[in-house]
């Protein structure tokens, strides 16, 4: 749970990062359109007054601006599409055509910023939808051309603006049909990364946990260990330990074969992690030993636990489906002291074992 908490944090930074990269691009872009609008009019090449020229940056900008506040603030995060790449475009397709329509000589040149950010949706917009802006920004074309005839079309040759109009075309054709194939293997990677994320957490997995019950292994067992350890050492938590062992277990694979040893193990398995703490570890240390980890306890408590667990384990009947009767079984508890190894430790809760095992079995002895 906390894992899956803190990858979907990781994700949602690396979307905002994403979101903020995309809303920086169109900034620039933008601004070199500004640029070059603004040279051009300097020049006298747009047929525009300098308030219709203010009011048009004023709206441009402004919209902009609004935009860069959308994704600054992350409201958008929900969305399917949080870069809001479809309206951009459209926004983008209106700021070009706009500015096409003032300047007659160098029509063409005007609009070609708006291959960049055909460039720059292409990685948030399908195939399809790429080529239907491509349409869509062409027909705009068509409609910016047809109104700068009907006003001016004394100084305008029209085979040159159609010629003009159709590289347009064919050049955002062709741009959506690359930016299509561009989204298509970011598709492709983002699968294969979720792909190898989730094999990377089955590898993991695997290698903590234990194949025949499922509970960590003696390897995960001796981390939890290292780190209580630690946690005593910097903030003085004490934690005991409980070393079970089933007993007499051989004969259960010598009498009832090895199939009924695997079941009582993991029956037992089941039972132990059915009554546990929130907090406390459990896992296989090999064999028909276990360990349980108990953060906070003392010895006395740790052997409260363990004889609960002994007791519960003792009520199981195997018999009328052709098992054991019973299995008993024995625990060394200890309680971790200060400057102890992770080793010593076990060897001291061992030592309970054997002598809870000397003493009869079916019993817990603190060592
Ligand atoms: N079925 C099964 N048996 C296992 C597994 N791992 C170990 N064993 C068996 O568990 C038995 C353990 O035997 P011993 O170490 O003599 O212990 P015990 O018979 O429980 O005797 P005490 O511990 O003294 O009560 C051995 O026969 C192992 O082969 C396993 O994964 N599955």
């Amino acid at each position: 749970m906390k894992h899956d908490l803190h990858q979907a944090e990781k994700l949602r930074l690396s979307e905002k990062r994403l979101m903020q990269r995309h809303s920086r691009s169109a900034m620039v872009i933008i601004a070199m359109h500004t640029l070059l609008c603004v040279v051009y009019f300097q020049l006298g090449y747009m047929d525009i007054s300098l308030t219709e020229a203010l009011v048009l940056a004023l709206l441009v900008w402004g919209s902009l601006l609004a935009y860069q506040l959308l994704m600054a603030t992350g409201v958008t995060f929900r969305l399917r599409e949080p870069s809001l790449s479809l309206p951009l475009i459209l926004y983008f397709i209106g700021v070009f055509m706009v500015s096409g329509y003032y300047v007659d000589e160098f029509r063409l040149s005007v609009v070609t910023l708006f291959f960049s950010a055909l460039l720059l949706v292409s990685f948030r917009l399908s195939g399809k939808v790429m080529v239907a802006v491509a349409f869509m920004a062409s027909a705009a074309y068509a409609l910016m051309l047809w109104l700068a005839l009907l006003d001016r079309w004394v100084h305008l040759s029209l085979s040159v603006e159609l010629l003009q109009w159709l590289v347009f075309a064919m050049i955002s054709v062709s741009f959506a049909v690359t930016g299509g194939s561009i989204n298509r293997l970011r598709d492709a990677l983002v699968d294969k990364n979720r792909d190898l994320a989730n094999a990377v957490k089955k590898v993991r997995e695997m290698a903590i946990r234990d194949d025949l019950t499922g509970l960590f292994n003696r390897r995960h067992l001796l981390e939890i260990l290292e780190r209580q350890r630690a946690l005593f050492s910097s903030k003085s938590v004490p934690f005991a330990v409980c070393y079970v062992d089933l007993d007499h277990f051989k004969k259960i694979n010598d009498r009832h074969g090895h199939d009924w040893g695997d079941r009582v193990l993991r029956q037992f398995s089941e039972l132990a992690l059915s009554g546990m703490r929130d907090g406390d570890h459990f896992g296989r240390l090999g064999g028909e030993e276990f360990l349980l980890v108990l953060p906070q306890s003392d010895a006395q408590g740790a052997l409260l636990v363990a004889e609960r667990l002994r007791l519960r384990w003792r009520e199981q009947r195997f018999d009328a489906q052709g098992g054991p009767a019973i299995v008993s079984l024995s625990v060394g508890v200890a309680a971790y002291q200060e400057g102890e190894r992770v080793d010593e430790l076990l060897n001291r809760a061992d030592q309970g074992l054997y002598r809870a095992k000397a003493g009869g079995r079916d019993q817990s002895r603190v060592a």
